[in-house]
């Protein structure tokens, strides 16, 4: 179920009269082979991309699927990022986890494991999903590297809860609600804000079930600039308690203009702006543990205007990030 990247995968445009000035991500990242587990980092700042091929939740969670192809379109719209990287820093492509079989568990356990080896090994990761089941796959194998008695904080801009019911089959609406009841097994709190919340994408059932974990969150028409300073005091709050945080950016939180490669567009989503600075203000607390970056569904975008989203906001964050 995992594949390192093939050499020759990141391409794009080489400016070769301007030598090292002209350099490009895909000139700069290297390959990381996981099948037998991860190296040490051997750069002062390691961050490593791991894609999660597959939309098998999407399916289930009666969604339209091409989630699968993220991961590619995701590499694809980053590859000719020009590189403004300082020398301590190495970028890495730790290949993909593929989801067989519809056997969405066993994916998700094969995902974790990847990601407690990348964690443990300091690399800061960014999982390039997938649907939504990304993120228990991710969380998996965050609680085998979290350190005792850490507090974890999961911050998701997402349109929607995702906390459906899991009895059936666990599914891409399902992930936070799973997370939630792996950590109360642990007698954990579940700390989680969820910012970008569509009212007519989510039913009675799911605030319900969001008040009673005690989960927090922001209606998507506050999410603006102008209401800045309002909502990086919520934030702040938020991450006080937090001792690492866990990020995850569902595409569909975006308006529909910007982001028409999902499986469920927000015609009235959240602007791209708000949601950069509001990035930028969990990276600067130094409390960013790991990201994910889901649903985008290729066969549904419009001129790659999505994945360039989602790849341009990876881009602020690979920056910042590697700078903290
Ligand atoms: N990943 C989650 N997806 C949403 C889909 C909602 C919809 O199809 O409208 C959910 O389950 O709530
Ligand atoms: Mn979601
Ligand atoms: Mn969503």
């Amino acid at each position: 179920m995992y594949k390192p990247t093939a050499p020759g995968t990141w391409k794009g445009r080489v400016d070769a009269l301007d030598g090292e000035e002209g350099k490009r991500w895909h000139q700069g990242i290297k390959l990381l082979n996981l099948t037998e587990g991860a190296e040490p980092a051997d750069a002062e700042q390691a961050i490593a991309f791991l894609g999660f091929c597959c939309d098998e939740g999407v399916r289930r969670n009666q969604g339209r699927e091409g989630a699968v192809e993220g991961p590619a379109a995701l590499r694809q719209a980053m590859a000719s990022f020009a590189w403004h990287l300082e020398d301590d820093v190495a970028l890495f492509d730790a290949g993909d986890v593929f989801c067989t079989n519809q056997n969405l568990e066993e994916a998700q356990k094969q995902l974790g494991k990847k990601v407690t080896a990348l964690l443990s090994n300091t690399y800061k990761t960014i999982i390039l999903g997938g649907g939504h089941e990304t993120a228990y796959g991710h969380f998996l194998g965050i609680k085998q590297a979290l350190p005792e008695g850490q507090q974890l904080g999961i911050i998701n801009f997402d349109a929607h809860f995702d906390l459906r019911n899991y009895e059936k089959q666990p599914s891409s609406g399902t992930p936070f609600l799973q997370i939630a009841d792996d950590l109360r097994t642990e007698n954990k709190d579940f700390n989680y804000l969820c910012l970008g919340i569509q009212q007519q994408g989510n039913t009675q059932k799911l605030f319900n079930t969001a008040e009673a974990l005690g989960a927090d969150f922001v209606f998507a028409p506050a999410m603006q600039v102008y209401n800045y300073e309002a909502l990086r005091e919520r934030l702040q709050q938020f991450v006080e308690l937090a001792d690492v945080l866990y990020v995850s950016i569902d595409l569909d939180v975006f308006a529909a203009a910007y982001a028409p490669g999902v499986s469920a567009p927000a015609a009235l989503g959240v602007h791209p702006e708000i949601v950069l600075l509001l990035l930028q203000e969990i990276i600067s607390s130094g409390k960013l543990l790991t990201l994910d970056i889901v649903e985008l569904n290729p066969k549904l975008d419009s001129d790659n205007r999505t994945a360039k989203l989602g790849a341009s906001l990876l881009y602020h964050v690979v920056q910042q990030w590697s700078q903290v």
